[in-house]
């Protein structure tokens, strides 16, 4: 009778690439000599791997966390559409102890893992900024839908390209995203006009700006309006990233260098 080896070879036979998520160095090792395409996806890239994917967020998720890993690896050209991978990944604590086997699909390719690994923001804090935007997508504002701007990084340069609506609650303040509290914060002041700024680190700068940048060479959908052309355009004029969620179809957006790099229903999230 075959063994269960032989029965489950078929998991892994004629992949084009392995793709190791945070392995040992020891694992690593063993991978890394016999010649296939190997792909450390990872925090850091502790096993000095010859090719390596940064993983900007841990992702409980596992199949969050392969996306991930698989979307990095095509914006590196590593693997591309149709390609066959084998992913190890751990799934219980401990050591590698899963294998997924996925054809890469450019279907998959949302614009998220460029969005969280490439902005200038710490990736756990646009993260968070886009939790605050699907939350609010989903439960409105007393049950109203209401819309939101968040301009995340380089603030600096954000406040000097805007001015203030109204006074700024989070003057003087050192409140950061990701706080249970400052969640609430930021749902009771999106019914009030203009943007948020968020620092890199994740600091609220302000409240209640109104975004003038120079609104040339950006090339947004048409219809989106005021609050999407404004968040756009400030990712051209500066390093920030906009996630914008709109009051009149719901769905959340992210601008970076002025164009529109993804695009979620919250409903669906
Ligand atoms: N330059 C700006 N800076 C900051 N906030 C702005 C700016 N322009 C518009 N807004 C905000 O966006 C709100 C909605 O404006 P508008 O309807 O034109 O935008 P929109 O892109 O259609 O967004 P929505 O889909 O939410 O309606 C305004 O009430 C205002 O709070
Ligand atoms: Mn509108």
């Amino acid at each position: 009778m075959a063994s269960l080896t032989d029965h489950l070879a078929d998991l892994v036979a004629d992949v084009d690439a392995a793709l190791l998520f945070s392995p040992t160095s020891s694992f690593y090792e063993r991978f890394a000599d016999d010649g296939g395409e190997v792909v450390v996806v990872a925090p850091d890239n502790d096993v000095d791997a010859e090719t390596f994917v940064d993983l900007p967020l841990p992702f409980d998720n596992v199949k969050d966390r392969i996306r991930f890993g698989i979307e990095g690896a095509m914006d590196a050209d590593l693997v591309s559409e149709g390609d066959e991978v084998a992913c190890v990944a751990s799934v219980f604590d401990g050591g590698s102890d899963a294998v997924v086997r996925v054809t890469v699909d450019e279907e998959i390719r949302t614009g998220i893992y460029d969005l969280f690994a490439n902005s200038r923001a710490e990736p756990s804090v646009i993260r968070d900024v886009f939790e605050v935007a699907i939350e609010l997508g989903q439960k409105g504002q007393k049950g109203k839908p209401v819309g939101a701007l968040f301009v995340v990084g380089d603030a600096g340069k954000v406040m000097n390209k805007s001015r203030p609506l109204s006074y700024n609650p989070f003057e003087k303040s050192h409140v950061h995203v990701g706080d249970p509290i400052v969640n609430v914060m930021l749902k009771e002041f999106s019914r009030l006009d203009g943007a948020f700024v968020v620092s890199d680190s994740g600091k609220i700068v302000s409240a209640y700006r109104y975004l003038e940048p120079a609104a040339e060479g950006v090339d947004i959908p048409k219809g989106l309006g005021a609050r999407h052309m404004s968040g756009a355009a400030i990712t051209r004029d500066t390093n920030s990233t906009a996630i914008v969620l709109s009051e009149s179809d719901g769905l959340v957006r992210a601008f970076k260098a002025g164009e529109l790099v993804l695009e979620i229903d919250p409903e669906e999230y």
